[in-house]
C-alpha cells in the first residue's frame, strides 16, 4: 500500500538544503587492515560532513566507530551487507565526528568516501535555510516549546537582551571565514536553535568569543565578543590583546561554562570597553575546531570559543 507523507505533520520539515558531494577516495581493507581514530579534513568553509559507501564484498570486522559529544555509535557494515545480499551499506556523518575502522578479520572491505558540501552559500545570503537536524523531532519540538514559553514570560529578560548558546559542533574556520555565512552551515542542535529563532522571529547571529588577560595582569581572564575572526597580524603596534580586540569592534562580555573555570561576574564595571550582557542558555563551549592545514587558528590559543547569540526585544 502506498502512503503519502504530509510534511505539515512533521516538526522537522524534509526541506532539502542544496548540497553537493565530491568523490574523495577508494579504501581497500584486507585482513588486519584498519583506520586509526581521526576526523576528516574539511576542504572549505562549506564542508559539513562525509559519506561512506561500503561495497557488497563479504567481510567481517572493519566496524566503523563514531564518537561525538561523549557518545559513541558503531556501524557494522559487514553485518548489514550479510543481511540482504547483494546490497551496499552507507553512512554519513558531520566533519567534527571522530571515527575509526576496527581491523578487518575476514575478506575485503572496500569503501568509497565522499566529501559533503553546502551548495547554496551565496556571498550575500545569510538567510538560507539551516540543515535539517539529524536529531529526533521530539527534541526540536521540546526546544521550540521551551523557547516559546520563555518569550511569553515577561520576567525573562524584562527589558530584552541577548540569549547565548555555546555551539555543539565544531566548524571549519580561517581568518577569511565570515561568521554570518557560517550561519548557513549549522549542524544538529545548533541548527535546531537557529530554526527555532527563525520561527519566533528572533534575530540571531554567530559571534566569536576571545579570551584575554586583563590589563592589570592580575590573573583575571576577560572575554570579548567579536563579529569576525580576528587577524592578529593586524596588531602591528603590539597593543594588549584586550585593547586590540576593542579597537577591532570587540565588546566585553561575561560567560558561563568552560569547565567552570570562568564564571560570570568577572567583568569589571567602568572599564573602557562596552560590556554586553548575555544570558547563557547553553554554556559557552571550548571551540574544538577541526585541526587542519586549512584552518588558520590551529596554533592560536586565543581563538577559543564560538557562541551563538539571539537578540530578544521587548
Ligand atoms: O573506510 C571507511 O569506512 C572510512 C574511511 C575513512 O574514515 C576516511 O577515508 O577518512
Ligand atoms: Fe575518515
Amino acid at each position: 500500500m502506498a502512503g503519502k507523507i504530509n510534511l505539515e505533520n512533521f516538526a522537522s520539515k524534509l526541506s532539502a538544503k542544496p548540497i553537493y558531494i565530491e568523490l574523495y577516495k577508494l579504501n581497500v581493507y584486507g585482513v588486519g587492515d584498519f583506520f586509526k581514530t581521526h576526523k576528516d579534513t574539511p576542504r572549505s568553509d562549506t564542508t559539513f560532513g562525509s559519506l561512506i559507501v561500503v561495497f557488497p564484498t563479504s567481510h567481517e570486522g572493519g566496524i566503523l566507530l563514531l564518537r561525538h559529544g561523549g557518545q559513541e555509535w558503531s556501524f557494522d557494515s559487514a553485518a548489514l551487507i550479510k543481511e540482504t545480499q547483494p546490497s551496499i551499506a552507507y553512512v554519513a556523518f558531520y566533519s567534527d565526528v571522530e571515527h575509526e575502522i576496527t581491523p578487518v578479520t575476514r575478506g575485503h572491505r572496500i569503501t568509497l568516501t565522499y566529501n559533503l558540501y553546502f551548495a547554496d552559500v551565496a556571498d550575500d545570503d545569510a538567510t538560507a535555510k539551516p540543515l535539517p537536524a539529524v536529531i529526533p523531532a521530539g527534541v526540536e519540538m521540546h526546544f521550540n516549546e521551551k523557547l516559546a514559553a520563555a518569550l511569553a514570560d515577561n520576567t525573562v529578560l524584562p527589558s530584552g537582551g541577548y540569549l547565548g548558546f555555546g555551539l555543539s559542533h565544531a566548524y571549519p574556520v580561517s581568518v577569511k571565514t565570515d561568521p554570518s555565512k557560517m550561519m548557513n552551515c549549522l549542524k544538529g542542535n545548533d541548527a535546531v536553535i537557529q530554526r527555532a529563532c527563525i520561527r519566533h522571529s528572533l534575530q540571531s547571529f554567530l559571534r566569536v568569543v576571545y579570551t584575554a588577560p586583563d590589563e592589570d595582569e592580575n590573573g583575571i581572564i576577560q572575554f570579548y565578543l567579536m563579529d569576525h575572526i580576528v587577524d592578529w597580524f593586524g596588531n602591528s603596534e603590539g597593543e594588549s590583546v584586550g585593547s586590540f580586540l576593542v579597537s577591532a569592534g570587540g565588546k566585553q562580555v561575561d560567560v558561563t561554562g568552560l569547565n567552570g573555570l570562568y564564571d560570570c561576574g568577572q567583568v569589571e564595571d567602568g572599564g573602557s570597553a562596552e560590556t554586553l550582557d548575555v544570558s547563557w542558555v547553553a554554556d559557552l563551549t571550548t571551540f574544538a575546531g577541526i585541526e587542519t592545514s586549512y584552518i588558520a587558528y590551529g596554533n592560536d590559543a586565543r581563538i577559543d570559543h564560538v557562541g551563538y547569540t539571539n537578540f530578544i526585544s521587548r
